[in-house]
């Protein structure tokens, strides 16, 4: 979806020069932000914080954009060469499909976009504002971030969205990834210094600078907005679609556009050719070979692509809360073969409660709480994070009011990547200071000054907690002169015992993975968590591992046939997983909700996050769940079966009656005196069976489609097409030879007009049979009532039969046709629908 602001490009952000204090001066606020009254004067002076300009494209420029699509600009060239040799019918019949084809997209996008717009607003987010009553003490409050106002001062953590553009008063190990305005795809790290980057950095090199539409990756900051809504760059770079590669969906339909371009291009010299070869003719042929490769063109594709995601988006939002922010993503959940879910958070509350503190024997140790909640505590205080994370507000919880007796020193906490927080404290009055190490077990190992032996006693403790479902954290400290040059250092250290946690199953989980187990979907777990911890927490959701792997292991990248535990994944190794098996061909979706899971949302197909996931996961992502309801994801799994479906069944019916006109014709036109119809007729009744195709994007289909994935497969198609056209070739020629031997007289066959009116009627009674029997998945022994896409083929028959003897059918050349025509006729096409059935269920058995 492009998009155009509606305000114009924001100057340079001028007020972010300077030192932190000359700015905050300049913008009239301070360290502890603004009062409540300033902040609402300023919001009436600045207006919301709200990236402007997602301006709804004009309809010309709309209309225009239609164009671009390679099927109208295929057509659009072959409407020009008519005029060349100023055929103007056939200019001006294809000039009208593709104008109708264009109004219809234009239409079908704007309800989307449209849609789409109001939906995107649900799920923007809130910020951390300091703000104060007149008078008052400042105080950290989630504020909607479309409230914010240059001269707020902000607090930012790791998974934040950077609400602004903000100037870093203070920031602790602070990178943001800033792709959506640079592409770099690596985060950057910024620091509040003083110092101003140098010029050819441009403003978005400048360390002391952050933008609106980054995200944090590690470390915090404070930092004061500086410019707001359309002042910011991110409104000026006019990006709000972020660059992703192409999906299966675009994948697919790019691969079946590109062989019918082809076909299409080589169609008009072919028949020429040919005409020239065997019957002598010359370029009066054009109009009728210009015809025949518009006859191949499935023109109404780009509408009903857009119509069937669209309606699935629609009622996806209204009937499960489920907001797709992105159209083809619909389609891409419904081939999803395999979905990759994060553990924390996702299959489990992420609502931790302490279970033990043990000490590194196994004994209950308070202790080891008490240490771990100083640690805890200092870590929060000097790291400056806006709120704890849920492990660390477990543990403060468990063991109350601690930490103050001590002075914190510096503090690195855990980040994506890092699985341990440090903090260095110093006693009162001593010169003695503390180094604590808490984190994962294997990390902290890592560190502890231990004997292999006992290395592996302590592990085997570990995984023990682990392997009963809980949540496992280790913790080290180290006692040192606090003037030793190596105070702070984070190896040697005293293994000093484990703290365990007990996170109980989100509620709907267990029923989801069944449900998404039974539609075929495999689902791997990749987690930063202990391997043991993962797999039970499966297998209490019902789900039973094939296989346990960690990250590093050589084949951990390789999750096999079933459902697998990759544990102790960073983010790198997630999103490499999920290229892994996109690259092994799988249609792969990703659900997440944390900062560690942003690299594979935004690897997978489809990146699948939760209402309440921080703001850079719930950007990344191309699907919303209104809620933790993971049951969600089957029915989201299902509407885009249904739509890829529809589609799927609009693109068989098209292409393989299609092809088999044109292969029809083309024999046709060698074999008779005359062309087999006039270019007019054939683009008539290309625009009778456009119509009627419309219907697909409204039909139900059959419910085996919904129980296995559906990709859209280039080959496959085109294999299905080629059997079908052929055979729908095969039977034009028989019903004609059937006829010309059965018909004498005046009336007979060898009467130009009464060929053109037969081919005609057979021709829009075939394409009816097909829409009918050639729908993906649906059997004939499904009884079901005619639905969309039967009136629809009823009505096509209809005009077939009527039209000739109207006088539009006589301005088209037609006529009559004699009473025993349509006897034979019935005849012949009965053995048609025979023949397709058969070949249906043969074709269908070969390839399931
Ligand atoms: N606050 C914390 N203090 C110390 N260590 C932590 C803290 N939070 C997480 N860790 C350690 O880092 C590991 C990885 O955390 P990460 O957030 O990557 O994944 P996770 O939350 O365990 O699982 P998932 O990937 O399923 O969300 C944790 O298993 C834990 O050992």
């Amino acid at each position: 979806m492009a998009s155009d602001t509606a305000h114009p490009a924001p100057a340079e952000p001028a007020s972010a020069d300077g030192t932190a204090l000359q700015v905050l001066r300049r913008l009239d606020s301070g360290p502890r932000g603004l009062t409540d009254t300033e902040a609402a004067a300023r919001l009436a002076a600045h207006g919301e914080n709200t990236v402007p300009g997602v301006r709804t494209p004009s309809w010309p420029r709309r209309c225009l954009r239609g164009v671009r699509d390679p099927f109208t600009a295929v057509l659009l060239c072959l409407a020009l060469v008519s005029a060349a040799v100023a055929s103007w019918g056939t200019a001006s019949v294809i000039l009208s499909l593709v104008a109708v084809s264009c109004v219809l997209r234009a239409t079908g996008e704007h309800r989307a976009d449209r849609s789409i717009a109001a939906l995107r607003g649900l799920v923007s987010g809130t910020a951390t504002v300091l703000r104060r009553a007149d008078g008052g003490a400042e105080r950290a409050r989630e504020v909607p971030v479309a409230e914010l106002v240059p001269g707020d001062v902000i607090r930012l953590g790791p998974g934040d969205l950077v609400p602004a553009d903000v100037r870093l008063l203070r920031a602790r190990g602070l990178t943001v990834h800033q792709g959506a305005l640079t592409g770099e795809s690596v985060p950057v790290p910024k620091a509040a210094a003083d110092v101003p980057g140098t010029p050819h950095d441009g403003p978005l090199g400048q360390a002391h600078l952050c933008f609106q539409g980054s995200g944090v990756a590690t470390g915090s900051a404070t930092a004061v907005v500086v410019e707001t809504g359309a002042r910011t760059r991110f409104a000026a770079a006019h990006r709000v679609a972020r660059p992703r590669g192409d999906s299966a969906f675009d994948r697919s339909v790019h691969g079946i556009s590109w062989v019918l371009i082809r076909f299409m291009l080589l169609t008009p010299p072919l028949v020429l050719m040919a005409n020239a070869a065997v019957r002598g003719r010359g370029l009066e042929t054009l109009p009728f070979a210009v015809a025949v490769a518009v006859g191949l063109t499935p023109e109404m594709l780009p509408v009903i692509v857009t119509t069937c995601l669209a309606r699935g988006a629609a009622l996806l939002a209204r009937h499960h809360d489920v907001i797709v922010k992105r159209l083809p993503a619909l389609h891409d959940l419904g081939a999803v073969d395999v979905l990759c879910v994060d553990k924390t958070g996702t299959l489990t509350q992420d609502r931790p409660v302490v279970a033990r503190a043990l000490d590194p024997s196994g004994r209950d140790d308070p202790d080891v709480l008490h240490w771990a909640a100083v640690h805890t505590w200092w870590t929060l205080q000097l790291a400056e994070l806006p709120a704890p994370d849920a492990l660390d507000e477990a543990i403060l919880d468990a063991a109350g009011a601690v930490g103050e007796e001590y002075d914190g020193v510096a503090a690195v906490p855990c980040g994506p990547g890092r699985r341990i927080a440090t903090a260095v404290l110093r006693g009162p009055g001593l010169g003695i200071g503390t180094v604590l190490v808490k984190g994962a077990v294997e990390d902290v190992l890592e560190r502890c000054a231990v004997s292999p032996g006992e290395r592996e006693r302590l592990l085997a403790l570990a995984a023990r907690e682990a392997g009963a479902g809980s949540r496992v954290l280790a913790l080290a400290t180290a006692e040192r002169p606090v003037r030793d040059r190596s105070y702070g250092d984070e190896r040697g250290l005293a293994f000093r015992g484990l703290v365990t946690f007990h996170d109980a199953p989100a509620p709907s989980a267990a029923e989801a993975l069944r449900t998404l187990t039974g539609l075929g979907v495999t689902v791997h777990v990749l987690t930063g968590d202990h391997p043991a911890t993962a797999a039970r927490a499966c297998r209490d959701l019902g789900l039973e591992p094939a296989a346990v792997r960690l990250a590093s292991d050589a084949d951990g990248a390789v999750p096999g046939a079933g459902p697998t535990v990759v544990a102790r994944c960073t983010p790198e190794d997630k999103a490499r997983i999920v290229a892994g098996l996109r690259a092994a061909g799988h249609t792969v979706g990703f659900l997440g909700d944390g900062v560690n899971d942003v690299a594979a949302l935004r690897a997978a197909d489809v990146g699948i996050v939760p209402r309440d996931a921080v703001g850079v996961a719930r950007e990344a992502g191309d699907v919303v769940l209104g809620d933790k309801d993971l049951t969600a994801i089957g029915h989201a799994v299902v509407a885009g079966r249904h739509s890829s479906g529809n589609i799927a069944s609009y693109l068989r019916v098209t292409l393989s009656s299609n092809l088999g006109n044109v292969l029809a014709m083309l024999a046709a036109g060698l074999l008779l005196p005359f062309l087999p119809m006039l270019p007019a007729q054939v683009l008539v009744q290309n625009l009778c069976f456009d119509g009627a195709q419309l219907a697909f994007a409204l039909d139900r289909p059959a419910p085996a489609v919904l129980r296995r994935p559906t990709g859209l497969r280039p080959r496959a198609f085109l294999r299905f097409i080629t059997v079908f056209g052929a055979l729908n070739a095969v039977a034009d020629l028989a019903t004609f030879a059937v006829l010309a031997i059965a018909l004498h007289g005046p009336d007979a066959l060898d009467d130009e007009s009464v060929f053109h009116s037969a081919w005609f009627t057979e021709n829009l009674l075939t394409q009816a049979l097909v829409m009918v029997l050639l729908r993906t998945g649906r059997g004939l022994a499904e009884k079901r009532g005619p639905g969309p896409v039967g009136k629809a083929a009823a009505a096509l028959a209809v005009i077939g039969l009527l039209l000739p003897p109207t006088p539009v059918g006589a301005a088209l050349h037609m006529t009559v046709l004699p009473v025993p025509y349509h006897l034979l006729l019935g005849a012949v096409l009965g053995l048609y629908a025979l023949a397709l059935v058969a070949a249906r269920a043969r074709y269908e058995r070969r390839h399931p």
